[in-house]
C-alpha cells in the first residue's frame, strides 16, 4: 500500500517582531546591512532600478542584507580579495519573498529564478549575486556574461568562454568557495551559503530593517 505523500507547509516569515525574536533567541538570524559591515564594498543593487531583467523598480532602497554569518564570510573575501588588488561588487543579498514571486510570474526563462513553491536561498538571506572589480580602477572584471543574463554562457562550468574571462570567474568561484559561499550552477554571479538550511524564508521589506 502507497504512503500517503507528507506536504510541507512553506513557512515564511513576514512579521517584523517575529524576525526580532528570532534574533534575540539567536544573534546569527540578524539581517546584517552588507555596506554597514563591510564600509569599502560596492553596491550596484540593479532591483532598486530599472536596469535590471524585469525593467522595473523592484526595491524601493538600494540596499543590501545578508544574515551574519553570510556577512562575515563576505568580510572574510574581501579581506583576501583587497590583498591582491580586487574587491567584490554586490547585485544583490537578502530578497523579500514577495519580489521572488513577482520575478517567477515574469521571468521569461523560469530555469533563472527560484519558484516560490520552494523560495529562493536569498530570502533566507543566504545567497548573493556579485561579481569582482579591479580595485584601483573600480571597474569589473570581465566574466562570461553580463549579470542576470539568462543564457547558457552564464552557467559557472560553460567551457566556450575567453580565456580572461574563465580565469576571472573560476578566480571568483575558488575564493567564494573557501570561505562557504558556493556558486549556483548556472548562474556564476550566485552564490549559496552552505548554512542555508538553518535559516527561514523572509518576507519583510527593507524599509524596516
Ligand atoms: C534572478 C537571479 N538573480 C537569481 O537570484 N536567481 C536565483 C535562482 C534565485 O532566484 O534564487
Ligand atoms: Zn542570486
Amino acid at each position: 500500500q502507497n504512503k500517503p505523500l507528507a506536504i510541507k507547509k512553506l513557512v515564511v516569515v513576514s512579521s517584523y517582531n517575529q524576525y526580532l525574536a528570532s534574533v534575540k533567541s539567536n544573534p546569527s538570524n540578524e539581517l546584517v546591512e552588507i555596506k554597514k559591515a563591510i564600509p569599502n564594498i560596492k553596491l550596484d543593487i540593479r532591483y532598486a532600478t530599472k536596469n535590471n531583467f524585469m525593467q522595473q523598480v523592484m526595491y524601493k532602497q538600494a540596499r543590501a542584507f545578508a544574515r551574519r554569518p553570510v556577512v562575515e564570510s563576505l568580510k572574510k573575501i574581501q579581506k583576501e580579495l583587497n590583498k591582491k588588488g580586487y574587491g567584490l561588487k554586490i547585485f544583490d543579498g537578502y530578497r523579500p519573498y514577495a519580489i521572488t514571486v513577482e520575478f517567477y510570474k515574469k521571468a521569461s526563462d523560469k530555469n533563472f529564478v527560484a519558484n516560490p513553491a520552494k523560495g529562493s536561498k536569498h530570502n533566507r538571506g543566504c545567497a548573493v549575486d556579485l561579481t569582482l572589480i579591479n580595485l584601483k580602477t573600480g571597474k569589473e572584471l570581465v566574466m562570461p556574461t553580463p549579470y542576470d543574463s539568462f543564457s547558457a554562457a552564464a552557467a559557472a562550468k560553460y567551457e566556450n568562454v575567453s580565456p580572461e574571462a574563465r580565469k576571472n570567474r573560476d578566480f571568483l568561484i575558488a575564493v567564494m568557495a573557501k570561505y562557504q559561499m558556493n556558486v549556483l550552477e548556472n548562474e556564476w554571479w550566485h552564490y549559496d551559503f552552505s548554512g542555508w538550511r538553518n535559516y527561514n524564508l523572509m518576507d519583510i521589506p527593507f524599509e524596516k530593517l
